[in-house]
């Protein structure tokens, strides 16, 4: 059995997939707590892979986002054959502090800084890498830590803008993000479209 907080059809509001049309399975509980972390992912359900993948396929999409809380925790390649079968394509969004083994589509992978020892970053490729951005000094900071580890850089690159639920603490740090993004042009500006235009 696995816990999950929610299963909700929305678009996919961030990073490389912005857009399109996803499940979103979202887990509950998470081995780090970020400050700024916008999930209430504590409360949950237990329910079976058959369970899960019953939810999703009410949905037309294929595409399927597993999320959390810290999905890397909990997946197992059941959960994900199951996902197969139904011919859904797998994307998971992770911290990278648990190397995904199971045979997903797509790894959207955030890693953060000032990680626990046991919390450390294992997972070292990715397909895109979706930072938020707090400030020029954290960023680099973090880019600089990935560079000294042994990360495979991936051809996406994102910097989400971290939003503090603060609207001008959130304009001050949009707008450092795309001074950012014009400096340092491999990168690019990830907004939480979702959010924009209020939906889930
Ligand atoms: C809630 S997390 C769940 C998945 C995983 N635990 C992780 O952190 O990647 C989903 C995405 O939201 C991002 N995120 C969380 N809080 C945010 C915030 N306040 N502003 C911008 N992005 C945020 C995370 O970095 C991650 O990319
Ligand atoms: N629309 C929408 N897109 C998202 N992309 C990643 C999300 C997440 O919380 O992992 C998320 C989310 O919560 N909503
Ligand atoms: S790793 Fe993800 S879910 Fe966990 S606290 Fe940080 S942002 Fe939230
Ligand atoms: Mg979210």
């Amino acid at each position: 059995m696995l816990k999950i907080n929610e299963i909700f059809y929305s678009l996919q509001g961030e990073g490389y997939f912005s857009g399109v049309p996803a499940v979103f399975v979202r887990f509950s509980g998470c081995n780090l707590k970020c400050p700024f972390c916008d999930t209430l992912h504590e409360e949950g359900k237990e329910m079976s892979v058959e369970e899960i993948v019953s939810v999703v396929c009410q949905y037309p999409a294929l595409h399927v986002v597993l999320t959390g809380g810290e999905p890397s925790l909990f997946i197992d390649s059941h959960l994900i054959k199951a996902l197969h079968d139904k011919q859904r394509f797998v994307a998971i969004e992770t911290n990278g502090t648990r190397l995904v083994e199971e045979k997903v589509d797509w790894i959207t992978l955030s890693p953060k800084l000032g990680q626990a020892q046991n919390a450390q970053i294992q997972q070292n490729k990715c397909d895109e890498l979706k930072l938020v951005y707090q400030n020029d000094e954290q960023i680099k900071r973090l880019i600089k830590t990935l560079e000294e580890s042994n990360f495979t850089f991936p051809k996406h690159l994102f910097l989400q803008p971290c939003d503090t639920g603060i609207s001008a603490k959130n304009q001050k740090i949009i707008e450092d993000c795309v001074s950012f993004c014009k400096s340092n042009p491999l990168w690019r500006l990830s907004l939480q479209m979702h959010k924009l235009i209020d939906i889930k």
